[in-house]
């Protein structure tokens, strides 16, 4: 099982990964995607889910039109691994390649 991160190193972590922030106390980590309209937004998410299956590692995530809502945390370990910091990484990646 992955560790949870100190808050050292959680804070280190989001700063190489534009537009995340802690949310729930740092319990996890959480970032608003704003795309052109639904169906990049939609797009996004497809292409993420694959990623996040492959991992076995999972977004908590509300999707309206074109925004998607993404928190990200690891339940068993409680708070912040770096598996939430790979799956913020491949997400930030797949947004730019989403949006062309
Ligand atoms: C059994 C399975 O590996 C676990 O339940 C996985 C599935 N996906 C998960 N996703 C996330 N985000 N956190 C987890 O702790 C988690 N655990």
């Amino acid at each position: 099982m992955a560790e949870r991160l100190s808050a050292d190193a959680r804070r280190q972590a989001l700063g190489g990964i534009p537009g995340w922030a802690e949310v729930q106390d740092g319990k996890g980590i959480g970032k608003t995607f704003v795309f052109k309209d639904f169906n990049e937004a939609f797009g996004f998410m497809t292409r993420a889910a694959l990623v996040a299956e492959k991992m076995d590692h999972h977004p908590e995530w509300r999707n309206v039109y074109k925004t998607v809502e993404v928190v990200l945390s690891t339940h068993d370990a409680g708070g912040v691994t770096k598996l939430d910091i790979t799956l913020a990484t491949a997400m930030n990646a797949i947004a730019k390649l989403t949006q062309g």
